[in-house]
């Protein structure tokens, strides 16, 4: 099946022209037929606790197709406070990993092209691109109002650094968080692991940090629900640190974002323009999507916090969906396996 979002073309042309496919393609039965809303997700009615992550949804065309086509539970692609360029094209490409991306695998350069076989591991590199807010607020709201009863649409952002320092970063993120909100999204997702803004030193793993952050948007946001969306954690310990300090703090965790993984041409060069490094998705990293959910899972119960998680990482089909669902999941989104197959949603309503 064609992706709904198309690798060959560049971030740019995907905003303008898509979704495409199926995506484009009448819907029979309408969103609206959707049936009472039989799950809830931090505290909001949904039909299904399945959908897409922050990513592959790039504007309100997008969410809105991804409703009709029965994801209930979507993301907008993160936005920043400032408009932000995307990484030079290509941004999506084919990742071939034989097995399991683990620590020790992702250490080694992996082979990256355009032959998207299964099983589909992608990598996704795009800097996360973001339009000024003048402009992408009406269309988040647009995207808001997209969702029918029992579907809902999370409002995705992240902080800039800048010349500002520690102080600066912290209200940055405020003020992400409040123009998200302004638009109507009745649920919020940080973005505490995105690997492909040229560092290494993930957001999620400095504690202290996040705390401060994560105080200071909820001191602004209040009620809203607020997500935040986790790298995987190596280290267990890392990971309960970071519930204890957080989970007073936020409706629940998403985990995880992509594997970083240097990626080279099957002649052995460098993959992508300007940058070694991207992160890698899809069925390459279900271990570690469904191995921090469990862990997850296991340090909400030790530690008695009220919080939802959301199984993401590999998802390609039903059945993914229900393992992470049986390891502790409130809710399970796919992003690569949504894309190559537009379908998953209607194919997951029926099992939940
Ligand atoms: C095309 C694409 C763009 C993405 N952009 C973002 C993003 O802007 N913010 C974010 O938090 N995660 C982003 N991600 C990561 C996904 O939300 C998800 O965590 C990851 O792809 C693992 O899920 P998967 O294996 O189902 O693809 C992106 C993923 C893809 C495929």
């Amino acid at each position: 099946m064609d992706p709904f979002y198309d690798p060959a073309l560049s971030y740019e042309q995907n905003y303008v022209r898509g979704p495409f496919g199926v995506f484009v393609e009448p819907v029979a039965d309408g969103p609206m037929l959707a049936g009472d809303p039989a799950h809830r997700f931090v505290g909001i009615p949904v039909r299904t606790p399945f959908g897409i992550p922050a990513g592959p949804l790039l504007n309100a065309r997008f969410a809105a197709a991804a409703f009709a086509h029965g994801f209930d539970v979507c993301v907008y692609k993160t936005v920043r406070t400032r408009a932000h360029a995307c990484h030079p094209f290509p941004n999506v490409l084919a990742v071939h990993v034989d097995g399991d991306l683990t620590p020790e695998r992702a250490r080694r350069p992996l082979v990256a092209d355009d032959d998207f076989a299964e099983p589909r591991s992608i990598s996704n590199s795009f800097g996360v691109p973001s339009r000024d807010p003048d402009r992408w607020q009406p269309d988040m709201a647009a995207a808001v109002a997209a969702a029918a009863t029992g579907q809902v649409l999370v409002g995705g952002f992240q902080g800039t650094k800048g010349d500002g320092g520690a102080g600066a970063y912290v209200a940055d993120h405020v003020r992400a968080a409040r123009l998200v909100v302004e638009t109507g999204a009745p649920v919020l997702e940080l973005n505490l692991s995105c690997p492909n803004e040229g560092t290494s030193a993930l957001l999620c793993f400095d504690v202290p940090r996040v705390r401060r952050i994560l105080e200071a948007v909820k001191e602004e946001i209040g009620d809203v629900p607020l997500l935040v969306k986790l790298a995987h954690f190596p280290d267990n310990d890392a990971l309960r640190t970071l519930v204890a300090a957080t989970a007073t703090l936020v409706a629940g965790y998403s985990a995880i974002n992509t594997i970083p993984a240097r990626l080279v041409t099957p002649g052995g060069a460098q993959a992508l323009p300007g940058r070694d490094v991207s992160g890698v998705c899809g069925a390459a990293i279900r271990w570690a999507g469904l191995d921090m959910v469990r862990r997850l899972a296991r340090a909400r119960d030790d530690l008695g916090h009220d919080v939802a998680i959301v199984g993401v990482g590999g998802v390609t089909t039903p059945a993914d969906v229900l393992a992470l669902r049986a390891a502790g999941a409130d809710a399970v989104m796919s992003a690569t396996g949504a894309m190559w197959n537009p379908n998953l949603g209607h194919e997951v309503r029926a099992v939940l």
